[in-house]
């Protein structure tokens, strides 16, 4: 059975990136590794639907903390089978935000912390209903949500990549980070590794650690 691991972070922390050297410095330690992030844009309708409501195509829908919970929970339900099955054939399965992401961003987004009611209902659909894997570990991309701003504008300059509703809300990311934060100390779901993402990254020691 393949170990889990989930990287999470504010938008524009510099996931995709930390994914890409992960892969290849797991692939130097000799594990095998599948590699998918979501929402699952183009690949599931309701990662598609909630592309629409980043944008605020989906009326009420997008304004609700909970109906948008539902629509990332159900991409992640439709890929269960798939999650299960690549965990049977990798070494490491390598997720960019996975339920921890609902968590974060729908808590910030009704001013909770990670101790009040949202994040408990999280867990109790995605795992306890849905039957979702735990990770075996998360590894939290810390920026400030200034530098991770900063970083999604220039992804918008360079990709043409229209930045969603939430991205462009500092005060949002702030309180994300914050609920991040809570989450990591307190090892929701399981043990969080907190790494700086301002800095250039020791890849090989970290893999060594989540594959020790
Ligand atoms: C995967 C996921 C993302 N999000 C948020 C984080 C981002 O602001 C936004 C889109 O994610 P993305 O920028 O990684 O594509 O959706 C959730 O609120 N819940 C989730 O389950």
């Amino acid at each position: 059975m393949g170990r889990l691991i989930v990287i999470e972070g504010l938008d524009g922390a510099g996931k995709r990136t930390l994914a890409d050297k992960l892969t290849a410095a797991f692939a130097e330690q000799g594990a095998t590794v599948g590699t998918r992030a979501f929402p699952r844009y183009g690949l599931s309708v309701t990662a598609d639907l909630v592309q629409d409501g980043l944008h605020g195509r989906l009326g009420g829908l997008g304004d609700s903390v909970y109906g948008m919970a539902v629509l990332y929970a159900l991409d992640r339900q439709g890929a269960r089978d798939d999650l299960l099955s690549d965990l049977a054939s990798f070494d490491v399965v390598l997720l960019d935000r996975f339920v921890a992401s609902n968590a974060a961003y729908g808590a910030a987004r009704l001013h909770e912390s990670a101790d009040g009611a949202f994040v408990s209902w999280v867990k109790s659909v995605e795992i306890d209903r849905f039957g979702l894997p735990v990770p075996h570990a998360q590894l939290l991309l810390r920026v400030s949500a200034e530098l991770a701003a900063e970083r999604a504008t220039h992804r918008e300059n360079v990709d043409s990549r229209v930045r969603d509703n939430w991205e462009s809300d500092t005060p949002l990311q702030v309180r994300v980070g914050q609920v991040y934060d809570e989450l990591a100390t307190k090892s929701w779901l399981s043990p969080w590794h907190v790494v700086d993402g301002s800095t250039d990254l020791d890849v090989l020691s970290l893999t060594g650690t989540l594959l020790a």
